[in-house]
C-alpha cells in the first residue's frame, strides 16, 4: 500500500503531507490512499525494550501474536520480548522460535531477548554466542524476573557479550534482601504489615554491576529503575563514563505504595511501586537523560494468577496500550522527548536499525500516529491483550493512537489493529 497522511503534525511541526511507499517515507507522488491527519502527531513508531509476551508456555496469559496487537494498538512497531517464557528462551531453538512467531503475527517487530543463565537459574550461563548468532539475531541478554545474583556470573556475561556489542539487561534485585517481600519497604508496608522490598536491595544490586561494567569495559542496561537512590548511583556512572543505560516504566513514573492499602493485586508488582519522592526523582531523571527510556514492563498474567489474595497474586501489570497516554498525561506535548525516550533510544539499545528514525524521506516508514486532543477511559475489556490486569481501568487519559505503520503496511487504522 501506498499512503499520504495529510496535514499531520511531525514530532508538534507546522501541518504538513507525509508520503509513504515501498516502505519508506517518499517524495510526494500521485495516487496514494489518503489518511486524513489534520490534528494528528506522528511520531516515529515506538520501541519496547521490556515485554513479557508468554509464548512458549502461558499462551492463557499472552500470546506473541495478541501481545503484537496490543503493542502495535499502543504505537509501538517494535518490541523486545523477555526471555521468561516456559520453556526458557536459553537457547537458539527457542529464540529462534519467538522471532518466527513475531514475524508471523506481522504487526511489530518482535526481537527475542535471551536468557543470562540457564534456565534463569543463576548458576551456568547460557549459549549466548549461539543465541547471538541464530536468526534471531539476540543482542540483549536478561534473566529478568530474577536478579543475576552472583557477581562473578555477572561479569563473565558482560565480558562475552563485549565480542558481539551485546548488553546484559539487569533486574536489579538483591535476593537475600528481599525473601518474603510483598510490597516497597517503608511506612505503608509497617502500617499494613507486609514484608518490604527495601529500595536498598536495587540499589545495591545496580552500584555493584556499573562498577563491574566499567571494570570490564561492557554495557549494562537496568531494567524498571524504581528508587530515587537507584538514579543517583546511575547518574554518577553516567558522569564518569560507564556504558549504562536504564528504564523506567509507565507505573513507576505515576503509582506509588499507597496504592497497595486496598490490597488489589492488580497494584503488586516487582519492582514494587515506591513513594512520591521516588516518583517525582524518575520523573527528573527521565527528563535530564540520567534514565534513557521508558519501557513498558508488559506483564500479562491470568485471572488465577492476579484475582487472588495479594500474597499468592503474581507480580506484573499490562503496560502496552497504555504507555504513551501515561507518558503523556506526565510530561505533556513533549513530543521530542517521548520520540527520544520512547523510539530512538531504546531503538539504539536493542540495536534496531529501521526503527527510531527521523521520519525523512528515505528512511523507514516505521511510524505511529498519535490524537493528543482526544482522552478515553481505560476499559480493561476493550484491551487487545489476552490478560486483563491494567492497573489503570476507569482512568481517563490523553492521547489515542490512531494508526501505526510498520515498514508501510498499517499495522493500526482509526485505532482498530487490521488484523
Ligand atoms: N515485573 C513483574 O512484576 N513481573 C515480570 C517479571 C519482571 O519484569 O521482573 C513478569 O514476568 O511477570
Ligand atoms: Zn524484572
Amino acid at each position: 500500500m501506498a499512503y499520504l497522511i495529510k496535514g499531520v503534525s511531525i514530532l508538534g511541526a507546522a501541518p504538513t503531507d507525509l508520503f509513504i511507499k515501498d516502505g519508506v517515507i517518499a517524495a510526494p507522488f500521485e495516487g496514494a490512499e489518503v489518511v486524513d491527519a489534520g490534528g494528528l502527531v506522528a511520531l516515529p513508531g515506538l520501541v519496547d525494550v521490556h515485554t513479557h509476551l508468554r509464548e512458549p508456555g502461558r499462551e492463557d496469559a499472552e500470546t506473541v501474536e495478541t501481545g503484537s496487537r496490543a503493542a502495535a494498538l499502543g504505537g509501538y512497531t517494535a518490541v523486545c520480548a523477555m526471555a521468561n517464557t516456559s520453556p526458557v528462551a536459553d537457547t537458539a531453538g527457542v529464540v529462534e522460535q519467538v522471532w518466527r512467531l513475531g514475524r508471523e503475527a506481522g504487526l511489530v517487530d518482535v526481537q527475542p531477548i535471551g536468557a543470562v543463565t540457564v534456565g534463569l537459574a543463576g548458576k551456568q550461563m547460557a549459549e549466548l554466542g549461539a543465541m547471538a548468532s541464530s536468526a534471531a539475531n539476540v543482542r540483549i541478554f536478561s534473566d529478568d524476573g530474577f536478579c543475576v545474583a552472583d557477581p562473578k556470573l555477572m561479569r563473565r556475561a558482560l565480558e562475552y557479550v563485549k565480542a558481539f556489542d551485546g548488553v546484559i539487561a539487569q533486574h536489579a534485585e538483591e535476593p537475600r534482601l528481599t525473601e518474603g517481600a510483598q510490597m516497597h519497604e517503608g511506612e505503608v508496608s509497617t502500617r499494613l504489615g507486609l514484608t518490604g522490598w527495601p529500595a536498598v536491595a536495587e540499589e545495591a544490586i545496580i552500584a555493584r554491576d556499573v562498577l563491574l561494567a566499567e571494570h570490564v569495559g561492557s554495557r549494562l542496561h537496568v531494567c524498571h529503575v524504581s528508587t530515587a537512590g537507584s538514579v543517583e548511583v546511575l547518574r554518577q556512572a553516567k558522569a564518569r563514563g560507564v556504558r549504562v543505560t536504564a528504564e523506567v516504566t509507565p507505573h513507576h513514573l505515576l503509582l506509588t505504595d499507597e496504592l497497595a492499602a486496598g490490597y488489589d493485586p492488580v497494584f503488586k508488582v516487582n519492582p514494587p511501586l515506591r513513594t512520591r519522592k521516588d516518583v517525582e526523582a524518575l520523573r527528573q531523571a527521565l527528563l535530564d537523560g540520567v534514565i534513557d527510556v521508558v519501557a513498558t514492563d508488559h506483564a500479562p498474567h491470568a485471572v488465577q494468577d492476579k484475582e487472588c489474595e495479594w500474597a499468592h497474586a503474581r507480580p506484573g501489570m499490562l503496560g502496552l496500550e497504555t504507555a504513551l497516554p501515561i507518558v503523556l498525561s506526565i510530561y505533556g506535548p513533549q513530543w521530542e522527548l517521548i520520540a527520544d525516550r520512547m523510539s530512538r533510544a531504546p531503538a539504539r539499545i536493542a540495536g534496531l536499525a529501521g526503527h527510531g528514525g527521523d521520519l525523512t524521506v528515505g528512511s523507514p516508514a516505521n511510524l505511529t500516529l498519535v490524537d493528543p486532543s482526544a482522552r478515553r477511559v481505560v476499559d480493561p475489556s476493550e484491551l487487545a491483550s489476552r490478560s486483563r490486569n491494567t492497573p489503570y481501568a476507569g482512568m481517563t487519559l490523553p492521547g489515542r493512537i490512531v494508526a501505526t505503520f510498520l515498514r508501510g503496511e498499517a499495522t493500526v487504522l482509526d485505532g482498530k489493529a487490521v488484523k
